[in-house]
């Protein structure tokens, strides 16, 4: 028999104690559906999204109906932020919107608009609306001080997030300058066009995750190829109503989504247009529409709860999702080792593309689903996730089971939690993730998953160390590929050279060592190869912010790769050192604020010339990298009062030149 639960679905009321909380059972869900949710949302947010869009929505909306209350409903974005960026404080928070999903929901929206509106002067709600495209990228903060470009923040969990100013100032859309004076905070969406995505990333096929990704890239590689278009700006007392908003930021030389005003009915047609052709003609992803009161001064009388404003809503396009058929279950080996299940469903048409394809995310998620060949399943695709199987929705075959060998290699798969995983180092699909990483971490974008692949198929590469012995014929040969894109790439991977220890540190794609972490060992003073392969364990646990997991994973790693690595050094491919070697051996240097180069090559060029540089002020610091050295920023402050000198790029690279003129004489 049940527990009695009083206020199981209901928010408790403030006032009341004691009493039988909801049953244990529902309790359970709740904190597993809360604790999913925030999971979903920071690699969402990290652009590396779990679960279709659906799903997810799905999920909050279960967690909703059993908790109206719970708080992680009433948080924004996540702070589970990949901090290699430094973070940063929103003056004024940053929010998001509530949504509806069809046209019921958005009258009933704005009959609730009318009802708490009551008495207040105002024209029909239904009859002063404004609409714009609800664009699917990354939330920015752009802010800006008597004309100039200061600051760029993500929203993060609206109240603090990654100051990510050097790669926003390069991308497309970004003014420099603008004529407005003052303090200025507007806000964006950072996006990838599919134009964009097409030319310059061909392999990939989410733009929002590609965008994220690419804002987030610490070397700045790739900022220049994302756009950002603005929507709104915090607090600026003179604009009346959203449509004279727009027209400002465009005045002031930012793009917008496109908008209209009109009535609730020009509202339905607009989003039923866009349905039917507009959304599909356009060079960007957008999932919705955002539907705002007009009048700015309505929006503020209805005010917000949760960071969410009640005079706007995302009038969300319905997720595509459609039944077929399980043809096959296919168990792919992934660059990790990770055997991945795809099921082959009977062809079926969802938002504009044939699926055949669809993922069923683990083997843990197949034994849950009780999945089998023949079952009938719901697929879903929403814009940016690939297809997923949803759910089982008639059973017709007996469950799958899982394969004991890879379909790759036929080496004998482990099971490790939710996952299965090849672990044979001389697997093709474990190969070309080492080969990946590598070409990832030292920036070589011009390479994609295909060519690696290809060339890994051609035997032309089993190790890193065979990236640098690749001649202009074996990519010219390949097919559908030329000469130029060989001699192109092959460019690209020797102008990396020399790699700084910490990026052939993170390029070995040892687990648990993220650029960050091997920047860690190297300020620890392990700032030679001989060094870090020499450390022992323990003194790397002692390296405060390392912690004793990512110092097993470490020692692990360097010693299971050690052939690897000897080969590479005796092949050439010798880190270099940032300790005392170089014209700015010994000297420490620090960046604020927005450069000409990307933050990544210029940490390169200081590192590379002996260099180091560290995240902050700090009594040590002899440089701050400023573009203006007569700022009065509290870095700027704070570093005269340390008696640290304040330079420019340009002056930066003239005591490279002066100091290696010196060295040489
Ligand atoms: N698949 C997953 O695992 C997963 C996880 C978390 C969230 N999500 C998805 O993310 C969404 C919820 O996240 P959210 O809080 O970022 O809200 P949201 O994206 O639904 O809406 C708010 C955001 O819309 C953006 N926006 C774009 N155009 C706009 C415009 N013209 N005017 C105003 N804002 C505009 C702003 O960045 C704003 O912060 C849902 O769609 C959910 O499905 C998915
Ligand atoms: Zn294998």
């Amino acid at each position: 028999m049940k527990q009695g639960n009083l206020f199981a679905a209901q928010p408790r009321p403030a006032s009341l104690q004691g009493g039988l909380d909801s049953n244990a059972e529902q309790r359970a869900r709740i904190d597993e559906l809360a604790q999913r949710v925030e999971r979903y949302r920071a690699s969402y947010y990290a652009g590396n999204t779990e679960i279709s869009d659906a799903a997810y929505d799905a999920l909050e909306d279960e967690l909703r109906a059993l908790d109206p209350t719970h708080p992680v409903l009433a948080r924004v974005g996540s702070s589970a932020l990949v901090t290699e960026w430094e973070k940063a404080r929103h003056e004024i928070p940053m929010g998001s919107l509530n949504k509806v999903v069809n046209e019921d929901e958005l009258r009933a929206w704005v009959a609730r608009c009318e009802e708490l509106l009551g008495k207040e002067p105002h024209a029909p709600v239904a009859s002063d609306l404004f609409v714009a495209e609800k664009l699917d990228g990354i939330s920015i903060e752009v802010l800006y001080k008597d004309g100039k470009l200061v600051d760029a923040i993500t929203r993060g969990d609206g109240e603090w997030g990654e100051r990510i100013t050097a790669n926003v100032a390069r991308m497309k859309g970004v003014p420099a300058r603008i004529r407005e004076r003052g303090h200025l905070s507007v806000r964006g969406e950072i996006i990838l066009r599919l134009s964009d995505m097409k030319a310059h990333f061909p392999g990939v096929t989410s733009p929002r995750n590609m965008a994220a990704g690419l804002s987030k890239r610490f070397d700045g590689q790739g900022a220049e190829r994302c756009t950002v278009m603005f929507y709104d700006v915090a607090e600026h007392a003179e604009i009346p109503t959203c449509r004279r908003r727009f027209e400002w930021l465009r005045e002031l030389g930012f793009a917008t989504p496109r908008s209209a005003h009109g009535t609730l009915d020009d509202v339905i047609d607009l989003y039923r247009k866009y349905g039917s052709e507009l959304r599909g003609a356009l060079d960007y992803e957008i999932d919705g529409l955002v539907v705002y009161v007009d009048s700015l001064n309505l929006q503020t009388v209805l005010g917000d709860l949760n960071r969410r404003p009640r005079g706007a809503v995302a009038f969300k396009f319905a997720s595509p999702a459609k039944v077929s058929k399980v043809v096959a279950i296919q168990w792919d080996t992934g660059p990790s080792g990770r055997v991945t299940p795809v099921a082959i469903v009977e062809p079926v048409e969802l938002a504009g593309a044939v699926v055949q394809r669809a993922s069923l995310h683990n083997a843990a998620n197949v034994r849950t689903l009780g999945l089998g060949v023949g079952d009938e399943v719901l697929v879903s695709r929403r814009n940016d996730v690939i297809p997923y199987v949803e759910e089982v929705v008639e059973k017709h075959g007996p469950a799958a089971q899982p394969p004991t060998t890879c379909g790759v290699c036929s080496g004998a798969l482990v099971t490790e939690g939710e996952y299965i995983l090849c672990r044979n180092a001389s697997c093709r699909a474990l190969i070309e993730g080492r080969i990946h990483n590598w070409i990832d971490a030292i920036g070589a974008l011009e390479w994609g998953d295909k060519l690696i692949e290809q060339l890994v198929a051609a035997g032309h590469l089993r190790e890193p160390l065979d990236l640098y012995k690749l001649k202009v014929k074996d990519i010219a040969d390949l097919e559908r590929r030329g000469e130029k894109i060989a001699k192109k790439c092959l460019d690209q991977i020797q102008s990396r050279l020399p790699l700084t220890l910490p990026v052939f540190l993170t390029a070995l794609g040892i687990e648990g060592f993220a650029l960050q972490t091997a920047r860690l060992l190297v300020s620890a003073g392990h700032d030679t190869l001989d060094k870090v392969r020499a450390a022992k364990e323990a003194e790397l646990a002692a390296i405060p912010g390392l912690g004793a997991i990512k110092a097993a994973n470490i020692t692990r790693g360097l010693a299971a790769r050690k052939d690897e690595i000897d080969r590479l050094i005796a092949g050439g491919i010798q880190p270099v050192t940032t300790a005392a070697e170089g014209p700015l051996g010994g000297l420490t240097f620090c960046f604020t604020g927005s450069g000409t180069r990307p933050r990544g090559e210029l940490t390169q060029l200081v590192e590379s010339n002996g260099g180091r540089v560290l995240g902050s002020v700090t009594k040590e610091l002899n440089y701050l990298i400023i573009a203006d050295t007569s700022s009065t920023s509290s870095k700027a402050e704070k570093a005269r009062k340390y008696g640290t000198k304040l330079i420019t790029e340009e002056q930066l690279d003239q005591l490279i030149e002066e100091r290696r003129a010196a060295g040489a004489s």
